[in-house]
């Protein structure tokens, strides 16, 4: 049957990729070294700001959400927002200024040195993820880009770069929330 064969081809690559994570020492460093980098931040009573289009930018604000609001303990609320989720100043941003420059302008308008910019782009060459990834450098912010296995132009911008290995969008995303959700777990279990 063609839909059972796309259902099983689906989680069988899915269940790849993440194998393929569990086998990459230098990614599950990375792993390790963005979710210290996001502890330090929010020790120093900085932020932790989301970005991406589409299913990214789900994603960023479902993470936004398990630092703001709760993952797994009851603890007091994290600084974290995805930079999405003001249709007014979207459209108005988007109309006026570009699509390109939606996260970048807001960027420089709240960015501070030390926040983390968690910048998530499948392909890692989104224009707007990259201006945004521009930007949060010149504000002094810790850069951590989530992609998929090449980088793209993204890999210029990242203080650490998370290149989910596959080329696959819809597999990319998976990981993109595994790996997201491990980090919560991370910061989440040594901050409280
Ligand atoms: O969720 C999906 C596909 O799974 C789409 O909405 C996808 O996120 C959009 O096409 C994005 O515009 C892709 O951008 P990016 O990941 O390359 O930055
Ligand atoms: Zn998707």
């Amino acid at each position: 049957m063609v839909q059972t064969t796309i259902i099983t081809e689906a989680i069988r690559e899915s269940i790849a990729v993440k194998q393929a994570i569990m086998e990459d020492a230098v990614l599950l460093d990375t792993i390790h070294m963005a979710a210290i980098a996001m502890i330090h931040s929010l020790q120093d009573h900085k932020k932790i700001l989301f970005c991406g289009n589409g299913g990214s930018a789900a994603d960023a604000q479902h993470l936004a959400a398990e630092f703001s609001g709760r993952f797994y303990k009851d603890r007091p609320a994290l600084y974290a927002e995805a930079l999405h989720c003001n249709t007014s100043y979207l459209t108005a941003v988007g109309n006026d200024y570009g699509y390109d420059e939606i996260y970048a302008r807001m960027l420089r308008g709240i960015g501070q040195p030390g926040d983390v910019l968690v910048a998530i782009s499948t392909s890692g060459n989104s224009p707007n993820i990259l201006e945004a990834a521009k930007a949060a450098r010149e504000q002094g912010m810790i850069v951590i880009g989530m992609t998929g296995k090449s980088g793209g132009k993204m890999r210029a911008y990242c203080d650490y770069l998370l290149n989910i290995p596959s080329a696959d969008t819809p597999r990319i995303q998976e990981s993109h929330i595994t790996v997201g959700h491990i980090i919560c777990e991370i910061v989440e279990s040594s901050l409280f």
